[in-house]
């Protein structure tokens, strides 16, 4: 396991080396998940290019941290670990809240950033008030009173049968995550919006939606792909907001697909 101090937080990250002279893949994980969500597209992946997955602050086993957060706190903590790392220039790949810290990232840092790969995200995700009322339903309930809506937006009714073992996997997950480090991050999502920041991205882009997904639909997504000059968008079918989990295998073709032609004149170091 490998751990770092940065930003008054412990960081919990996974690198899995891969070829020198391929840029480094960054995954950064959704609301109420932790990084074991992208094991299914890190096997497929893994020997093609170097690999780097975190908890971000107040999920997993990283720190919780001063809450609430500002996107602004995970970009802090996302240069600070790729500084640590001597990461110089990546493709980041966020899903949802991740899919913003991506975008936040390059607003401040476009130097660190090769190329994106927004996940089920979007410039916007729901309203201020949508966001207020999660966070006094949980300070109320805990996260056990909404877990059920969340299932459904994130899982499509085939995963979330009684027969897959996974779909009570999942739910434990986000049942165990810090309460204050997911309020604090719905905080992040609520006060977050990258419209304006969308339009001026120039790195090749990917925009990438399951069918299904409840929390951010393909509409929304194909929306921010239109801000986004010459993004790619591609909808991973009989999936909803997590493909990495619901259809690993569909997802890796995509980001395969749009990151070869990216890397085929990478020649190797020295
Ligand atoms: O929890 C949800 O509704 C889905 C979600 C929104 C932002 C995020 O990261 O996950």
């Amino acid at each position: 396991m490998q751990f770092v101090q940065l930003n008054g937080v412990t960081l919990h990250y996974q690198v899995i080396g891969g070829p020198a002279q391929r840029p480094v893949i960054v995954f950064i994980n959704s609301l109420g998940t932790d990084f074991r969500i992208w094991r299914d597209v890190l096997v497929r992946l893994a020997g093609d290019y170097p690999l780097l997955t975190y908890d971000k602050r107040g999920h997993g086993l990283s720190d919780v941290g001063q809450t609430p957060y500002s996107i602004d706190d995970h970009v802090d903590d996302l240069i600070g670990l790729l500084e640590h790392l001597d990461v110089r220039q990546a493709v980041i790949c966020g899903l949802s809240v991740g899919g913003l810290i991506a975008q936040g990232l390059y607003a401040r840092r476009p130097d660190l950033v090769r190329a994106l790969i927004l996940c089920d995200t979007a410039h916007k995700i729901g309203t201020f008030e949508m966001w207020a009322s999660r966070i006094n339903a949980i300070n109320e309930s805990g996260l056990e009173g909404i877990v059920d809506g969340v299932m459904e937006r994130w899982f499509t009714p085939s995963f979330r049968e009684p027969d897959n073992p996974a779909f009570p996997g999942y739910r434990n997950m986000m049942l165990r995550q810090p309460v204050a480090g997911y309020t604090g991050t719905c905080a992040a999502i609520r006060d977050a919006d990258f419209t304006v920041a969308a339009t001026k991205i120039s790195v090749p882009t990917l925009c990438v939606v399951g069918d299904q997904d409840g929390a951010t639909p393909p509409d929304l997504v194909l929306s921010l792909a239109k801000l986004i000059p010459s993004a790619r968008y591609e909808v991973i079918k009989d999936a909803g907001h997590i493909p990495c989990v619901e259809q690993p295998e569909a997802l890796n073709a995509v980001i395969e697909a749009f990151l070869s032609p990216l890397v085929s004149g990478d020649q190797p170091h020295g």
